[in-house]
């Protein structure tokens, strides 16, 4: 199986080009592509494929083998690996996700894709569609005890589903031991993405992420996007326009209210490419 490996803020996937290559068992191939020691090494497995319905189709694998949604850093890197690939010339694409049509548009530099910037659609608030079970219909800064320790969060879905937890220090969080309790809390029947945030300034949020089936990634786009809205929800910043702070690099949300699309724009890089498992 050839393979490209790209990553957005150092959230790196490997991608295959199923348009010229088969992919019979995408769960089991992700779980072992994704081992950093007797794999490739990656947070997960992204597939490109054609569509009937849009330019491309990306079907997205966690790193044990679930499939997601959506994956905003994944889905620039999409983009990325399509033009640079010549596989289309056009600077605004549509790729069908398991959460519905995107529509990207491409900063080029010397004929490659540097910069995408992706209508990641409108932030779905209502619990039962999240899903999380809450008496509230509603999760906006709701108590939560997770691990015998008592949060606040804010819930809501990106195409995905997120929890938003607001903190005094996110540097010195023992995210290993807390993801895992709010990735399977009982209040998230489909397990959940957690982001984990300190606020800088009016317009700034710094953000750790335990993503749901990877664990801890250095990014994750739909994760900054849901920071994002949770921050605007909660008053946390002024702007509209949020730079997020992660671990691999910086991404830029914009959301202009209820009702309104979230953008995301951030970089997207190709590393290697190669053949795997490798020839004898
Ligand atoms: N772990 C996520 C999928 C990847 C999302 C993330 N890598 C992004 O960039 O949005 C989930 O199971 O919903």
């Amino acid at each position: 199986m050839k393979f490209t490996k790209m990553h957005g803020c150092g959230n790196d996937y490997v991608y295959v080009n199923c348009f010229t290559e088969k992919v019979d068992h995408p769960e089991e191939t992700a779980i072992l592509v994704s081992d950093r020691h007797f794999g490739i090494g990656s947070d997960g497995l992204i597939l490109i494929k054609p569509s009937d319905v849009a330019d491309f189709e990306m079907d997205m694998y966690n790193a044990d083998g679930s499939r997601g949604a959506m994956c905003g850093n994944g889905i620039r890197c999409v983009a990325k690996y399509v033009y640079d690939n010549g596989l289309t010339d056009k600077t605004r694409i549509t790729v069908s996700t398991g959460s519905g049509i995107k529509t990207l548009d491409l900063s080029v530099e010397n004929g490659c894709v540097k910069t995408v910037r992706v209508n990641m659609g409108s932030p779905v608030l209502e619990a039962e569609k999240i899903p999380v079970v809450s008496d509230t219909s509603r999760v906006i800064s709701q108590p939560i005890t997770v691990a015998g320790k008592d949060f606040f969060y804010t819930a809501l879905s990106m195409g995905n589903p997120h929890a938003v937890v607001f903190l005094d220090d996110v540097e010195n969080l023992k995210i290993e031991e807390i993801g895992p309790e709010f990735e399977h809390h009982r209040n998230f029947p489909d397990r959940v993405n957690t982001e984990f945030i300190k606020v800088i300034d009016d317009h700034t949020i710094q953000m750790r992420v335990w993503e749901r089936g990877s664990g801890e990634t250095l990014a994750c786009g739909t994760g900054a996007c849901a920071a994002a809205v949770a921050s605007i929800l909660n008053h946390k910043v002024s702007s509209r326009k949020v730079s997020v702070l992660l671990r691999g690099g910086e991404l830029q949300i914009e959301w202009a209210g209820e009702g309104q699309p979230v953008y995301l724009t951030g970089p997207a890089v190709t590393v290697f490419t190669g053949e795997y498992p490798a020839g004898k």
